[in-house]
This record gives structure tokens, sequence and C-alpha cells, in this order.
């Protein structure tokens, strides 16, 4: 082996002359190694900067508002706008998700449905005469045998329910009675392929199957009235709760269901931490990499944002203006709307994204609208509120709130001299499961940021 080396021109010319002493040795080794770092160094810095060159082409979009607000399902939007193929590729791994959407649903009117019942047990109502006093024609407005013979034969889905979220979504996160959360949209999906042969993809056979054939009698618990009854006395509102599953059971239900993109769009899958979605923007000339962050919403979440303030471009701030009546989930006492316009409150006035754009989406119009023509009345909850209850004129006045807490927000950063003049605010009115107008809103933005993207870089 030896002899061989020696034979290596490479390794002749860099052996040391015959004679030399261990001190040059050394000082030998030690130049090696100094060569060798250097060159690691540089190697480094080139990837460093050719990272750096590649985050300054793209534009940076970061996904911002309470839990629940609509983030991801603009991602998703955005997605069926920029990368419909890769998203319609995946629809077949959302079954599971939308299965488990109408279990979880299921499972809280059954619960509420047996507390009901054991409350009437314990307290039976009083008979407004001796005639209705017959068990067979019980008072209207209590829940009868026909209620428990439901309730029963449902009962097993609650165990499947519990299997489902233990066995099928193992990448997710859950602590008992949570819903279930996604760390990384991505991670989730690959999770998913990975399953599909293994136990789990029997349990998500089962669930289809007990689905498809406990149909019809959630059907009837659902559309039951003293179940609605119920429902609406504990302020319970299923339009916010995946209950748009329950309205289409037949179809979600069927053995060879396959989800429709719009399916997908209202599955609800809460975010945990952070997702960057790379989405490629094309124009008539090339084409810029969109990166989009989304984020989890809910407060405890809301100091991982910071990091991703720094180099984003734009921020997509969603505002639910359906939430008037709601409150927040970790915190039951706070009002949904008022913790939105706070946020909005930091976002407008933060020196961290003085320089970003900031695009205003307020979001599930089409669920303010129902609850407005439902009679809720908006101004029972804003007190400042004292125009008529229609939707329109809510939504003037909740766009003007917005805008002068922009503005207030612009002073400030003004007064510490941190305002940039090319900032862009841009507001819109969005209802994102109406997926044709949610992509035109999603064309201006896309033509705003452009715009603003090319006139900075000298283009135009
Ligand atoms: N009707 C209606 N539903 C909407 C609208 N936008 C979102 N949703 C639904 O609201 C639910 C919550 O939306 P998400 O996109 O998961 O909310 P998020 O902001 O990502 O929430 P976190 O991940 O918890 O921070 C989903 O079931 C959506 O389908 C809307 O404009 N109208
Ligand atoms: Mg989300």
């Amino acid at each position: 082996m030896a002899a061989r080396s020696s034979e290596d021109p490479l390794t002749r010319a860099m052996e040391l002359p015959k004679g030399t002493t261990t001190e040059t040795r050394a000082a030998r080794h030690q130049l090696e190694a100094l060569a060798k770092q250097t060159s690691n160094e540089i190697d480094d810095w080139l990837k460093r900067d050719a990272a750096v060159a590649k985050r300054n082409r793209q534009v940076r979009l970061l996904l911002l508002g309470q839990a629940e607000s609509g983030k991801s399902t603009m991602l998703k939007n955005m997605r069926l706008v920029y990368a419909k193929e890769e998203f319609q590729n995946e629809r077949l791994n959302w079954p599971p998700i939308i299965h488990y959407n109408v279990l979880r649903m299921t499972a809280t009117v059954i619960r509420l449905v047996e507390d009901a019942i054991l409350e009437q047990d314990a307290h039976p109502p009083t008979r407004p005469s001796a005639s209705s006093n017959d068990v067979t024609h019980p008072h209207p407005g209590t829940f009868t045998n026909e209620h428990r013979v439901l309730c029963l034969r449902l009962k097993p889905l609650l165990e499947v329910e519990a299997g489902m979220s233990k066995h099928l979504v193992q990448s997710l996160y859950r602590r008992p009675g949570e819903e279930v959360c996604v760390h990384s949209y991505f991670s989730w999906t690959k999770h998913f392929q990975s399953v599909r042969h293994s136990r789990a993809d029997a349990l998500k056979t089962e669930v289809k199957r007990v689905l498809n054939g406990s149909c019809s009698t959630i059907t009837q618990l659902w559309h039951d009235p003293i179940v609605r009854r119920l429902l609406q006395d504990q302020g319970f509102q299923p339009e916010h709760e995946a209950g748009f599953f329950l309205d289409e059971l037949e179809r979600i239900t069927a053995l060879d269901y396959e989800p429709t993109d719009l399916d997908v769009c209202k599955a609800r899958l809460k975010t945990i931490g952070i997702t960057e979605t790379q989405l490629r923007v094309r124009l008539p000339f090339g084409h810029t990499d969109w990166v989009v962050i989304d984020v989890g919403g809910s407060r405890t979440q809301r100091a991982a944002w910071k990091p991703f303030f720094e180099d984003v471009h734009a921020i997509v701030f969603l505002a639910p203006l359906s939430a008037f009546n709601q409150t927040l989930e970790e915190i039951p006492g706070v009002n949904r709307l008022e913790d939105s316009m706070l946020l909005w409150t930091d976002i407008s006035s933060s020196p961290l994204l003085a320089r970003a754009h900031l695009i205003l989406f307020l979001n599930k119009i089409d669920l303010l609208r129902k609850k407005l023509e439902r009679g809720i009345k908006f101004g029972s909850f804003v007190r400042t509120y004292e125009g008529p209850n229609d939707c329109d004129a809510v939504c003037k006045y909740m766009k003007k709130r917005f805008l002068s807490i922009y503005k207030e927000g612009l002073e400030k950063l003004k007064e510490s001299e941190k305002a940039s003049t090319s900032r862009i605010i841009k507001s819109f009115f969005t209802s994102a499961l109406d997926l044709t107008s949610t992509r035109e809103v999603i064309m201006q933005v896309e033509s705003s940021i452009l715009h603003d993207n090319l006139s900075n870089s000298k283009m135009i």
C-alpha cells in the first residue's frame, strides 16, 4: 500500500523532504488544518450568501389572525390558485380529517343530548295540564325514548372518534377533550401517505363503514327539532364547528366519497406552530416565488410569530367579523371581535412591521350575514354601533374602525420615524369558502404586491 501511494504524483508532491524535523512536520499539519478550516468557512459563507440571495428574490407573506379566523383556509385558497394540481393531488388525504370533523361534531351533540336527558330525568318538566300527563304523549319539548334510542345507537361512534384520534393522527397533537391540531401540513400529509398500508389504513376503512352505516341515525338526531333547540339554547354555533358537513352527510359518508375542493377548504384542522408554503406565481415574463407563512392563532401561540416579522414583505391579517357574538376558546371571557381589534392594533403599530404592507381580510362575511338575518343584534355585542342590523352597514362600520386603528398605528410609527412611505394598506371583505370571489381577491392582492415589488426593484 505504502509503495503504491508514493507512486501517486499528488501524494509524492505533498510528501515532506527526507530529514524534515518533527517541528516542521507539526507546523505543516497546522497550516493544512488552517487552510481546510478557511476553505470550509468560505463554503459556508457562499451557501449562506446563496440562501440570502434566494430569500431576497422571494416574496414573504405572513398570515396572521386569531384562532379560527380562516388563515389556513386562505392558504388553501392560495394553493388552489397557484398550485392547483398539487392541491388536487392531495385531496384523497382529506377524507379521514373530514370524517373526523363529522365524528367530533356528532360526539358533541350526543354528549349534549345525554346530559340534557339526565337533567330531565333528575328534574322532570312540570306538565301544563292533567290531560298531557299521559306518557305516550309527553310534554312537547322534552326528550323521549326515541332520543334515548338514537343516542344508544350512536354510542359506538364515541369510541370510533377516540380510536381515530389515537391511531390515525399520530403526527397531530391533542389533549383529552381538545381539538386535534396539526404541527405542519406537510409532515401531516406525509404521515398519512406513510400509513396508507398500515393498521391505520384499516381503521380509516372501518370509520368509513361505521359512518356510512350510521348516516341516517346521525341525520335523524341532527335534524330533530328538540335537539336543534337544545343546541341553540346552549349557544352552540354549528356553522363554526364543521356543522356544514352534517348537512351533507349522505354524500360525505358514501363509501366511494372523494372530497371536492370546497370540502377540503371547509375541513377544520387547527394549526400549531408555523408552516411555510412555497408558491410559484407565474408572470408574463417569468415568475416570482412566494413563501406563505401560516401560524397558529390562539393567544398561547402568538409569541412564536415575532421571529417571522423581520423580513416579511406583507402581512395578510384575517379578522372574522362573524365572531362578534363569540368569545375566545382559550380565554372564555374575551370577545373575539375585540381580540381581533387588539391584535390589529399591535400589528399596525409594531416597529418590526413598519416596512411590511398590510392586507386586511374582513372575513366570514357569509356567516355574519346569516347571523344578522337570524336576528342576532350586532349592537348588543358592539355597544358603539348604532346603525341598522344589516350586513352592509355593519361591514362599512367595521372597515372604518379597522382603518382608523391602522391610521393611529401609522401616526405612532411616524413619531418614532419608523414609518415607511411606500407601505401599502388594502382591505377586502372575504368569505373564504366562496372560492370564486376569494380567487379574485387573491389576484388583486397579487397585483398590489407585485406592483410594489417591481417598483422597488426599479423595473417599472
Ligand atoms: N363560513 C365560513 N367559514 C370559514 C370562512 N373562513 C374559514 N372558515 C372555516 O372556519 C374554520 C376555521 O378556519 P381555519 O382556516 O382553520 O382557521 P385558522 O385561522 O387557520 O385557525 P388556527 O389554525 O386555529 O389559528 C374552518 O372550518 C373553515 O372552513 C369563511 O369566510 N366563511
Ligand atoms: Mg390554521
